[in-house]
């Protein structure tokens, strides 16, 4: 068994145990739940920012704890005036340490998209990620069947959630292609054995069709791939360790951002 399916068998527990406790009902009197979302499109593509979404992540299955030390309110905010296009905040807590708490935190102290990163593997959570402040939700090719991947952005696309559809080979891509996604990201991470090659988003680049936004997913760790990256045709970078290990991430954007 592989660390995906491990995530997968943990969250289908998670999503019983927080449907037992707030029903859907509650979620949607949440405050969050009735505001406009932010446009991914618009902020990835706008001239004055990066194209960068940058992540909060404390810890991650393959690398350990990355930066336990930091608050999601100093990071995400620096990261925002640093240029970022949208922010991405974990909230699986068994295998990355976030929580609901850090997506309603960064909510509360920012005006750009955020994702809500996470395995989403039922709709509820979905409506949760509404309800916590989310403008994104993340769907995975690999645990997720095309009849599911169509249900659901079809239901986020209804709560105004943009969708990010992560994709590791064409054979998902070709399969998983739905017309209400909004993004495609090509993860340069191979989530089953954690291998990276940022080679893969080069290769799967042409296979997206062109209605899509295009986002480099892991290991971006220069700018000189960014700039390469962008040649190809790819609008957005989605970076966390790089940033995350060093003591103050927001300023380690800032500075990284000056070789753009
Ligand atoms: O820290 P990195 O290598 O810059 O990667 C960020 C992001 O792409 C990665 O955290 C990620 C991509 N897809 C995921 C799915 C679930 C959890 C995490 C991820």
């Amino acid at each position: 068994m592989n660390i995906l399916d491990k995530i997968v068998i943990n969250k289908k527990k998670e999503v019983a145990v927080a449907k037992a406790n707030v029903s859907v009902a509650q979620l949607e009197q949440s405050p969050a739940f009735n505001r406009e979302t932010y446009s991914f499109r618009d902020f990835l593509l706008a001239p004055n920012r990066t194209g960068i979404i940058a992540e909060f992540k404390r810890r991650s299955p393959s690398k350990g704890i990355i930066n336990d030390k930091v608050s999601v309110e100093d990071v995400t905010t620096g990261y925002a005036s640093a240029g970022a296009s949208a922010l991405s905040v974990l909230t699986d807590t068994d295998f990355f340490m976030g929580e609901q708490i850090d997506l309603l935190n960064a909510r509360a102290v920012n005006k750009i998209p955020i994702l809500r990163k996470d395995f989403m593997i039922d709709e509820y959570q979905l409506i949760e990620a509404k309800a916590w402040g989310a403008d994104i939700i993340l769907l995975i090719a690999a645990i997720l069947t095309p009849a599911e991947i169509k249900s659901m952005s079809a239901l986020a696309k209804s709560l105004g959630l943009n969708v990010l559809l992560e994709v590791h080979n064409l054979e998902e891509l070709q399969r998983s292609i739905t017309p209400n996604l909004t993004a495609i990201g090509v993860n340069n991470r191979n989530l089953a054995d954690f291998t990276v090659s940022v080679e893969t988003s080069f290769q799967l680049f042409e296979h997206i069709p062109a209605e899509f936004l295009k986002i480099s997913e892991s290991a971006i760790s220069n700018t000189d791939t960014i700039k390469q990256l962008k040649a190809a045709g790819f609008n957005g970078f989605l970076i966390g360790e790089n940033f995350m290990k060093e003591a103050d991430p927001g300023a380690a954007m800032k500075e990284f951002v000056k070789g753009l």
